[in-house]
């Protein structure tokens, strides 16, 4: 198993699910689930300011997520919503619903039984094991697991390329557009879990200077690397 944590717009969607693509193993977006949590809230209009309410909710939420790196699908019951969890209006509001400690634990366990199935039962065509990324993973999630990182690179570096995917330009009002979703979001999400420094054990990949398919090699080194030390 490979645990990935990191902050917004270090990569690790996209590197990790390559990662999982060559390993042949499956992936786990925990992310997804958070926002899939939230988009639900927001559908079924709960006050997102009462956390008692935000965990009765999440906790009936048929949560079902593809872990096929091809297909890293998100559906809540038999409503695919992976797109729609993209929303600008579901990344604003995510950051309250992950802040519940209930929630957390919910679906920190829901996590754990994905990772747990994924080991066990691997998909046709595929290899026993799960990448998994998140913000918790290293730290709580799957601490024991054999490989773990934190993805990082520079707040420029990230700014810039979550402007380019999500408007097409890294033009200073394209920047500017995407502050919030990057910068203020991480600024709250980090006083619930703990992304920005690496735990004891954790590895760091700083992918500032490397493009994708270098911080893909680079992800990949660490685990071979990791499966050529006994541990
Ligand atoms: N090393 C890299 N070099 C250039 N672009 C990259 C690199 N890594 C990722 N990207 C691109 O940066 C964008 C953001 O990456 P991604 O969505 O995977 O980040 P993330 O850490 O999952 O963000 P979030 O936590 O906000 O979902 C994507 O368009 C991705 O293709
Ligand atoms: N393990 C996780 C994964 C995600 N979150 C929260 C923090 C983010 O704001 C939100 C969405 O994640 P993203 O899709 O941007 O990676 O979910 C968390 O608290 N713990």
């Amino acid at each position: 198993m490979v645990a990935v944590d990191g902050p917004s717009g270090s990569g690790k969607s996209s590197v990790c699910r390559a990662a999982a693509d060559r390993l042949r193993t499956a992936y786990l977006d925990t992310g997804a689930m958070y926002r899939a949590a939230t988009w639900s809230c927001l559908q079924a209009g709960v006050d997102l300011t009462d956390g008692a309410a935000v965990a009765a909710h999440v906790r009936s939420v048929p949560l079902v997520m593809g872990t096929d790196p091809h297909a890293a699908t998100t559906a809540v019951g038999d409503v695919d919503v992976t797109e729609a969890v993209r929303s600008a209006e579901v990344t604003a509001a995510v950051s309250a619903v992950a802040s519940v400690p209930a929630v957390r634990a919910d679906l920190v366990l829901r996590q754990r039984a994905l990772i747990d199935a994924a080991c066990a039962v691997p998909a046709p065509g595929r290899r026993p094991g799960v990448v998994v990324e998140g913000r918790d993973i290293t730290t709580v999630v799957a601490p024991q697991a054999p490989v773990r990182v934190l993805l990082t690179a520079r707040e420029d570096v990230r700014l810039a390329r979550r402007a380019r995917q999500d408007l097409g330009s890294a033009d200073s009002g394209a920047v500017a557009a995407v502050r919030d979703a990057v910068v203020q979001r991480d600024l709250v999400d980090s006083r619930t879990t703990d992304f920005l420094v690496a735990a004891d054990g954790v590895v760091t990949l700083d992918s500032s200077d490397l493009d994708f398919e270098g911080t893909v090699v680079a992800l990949l080194g660490i685990v071979e690397h990791v499966a050529a030390v006994p541990q």
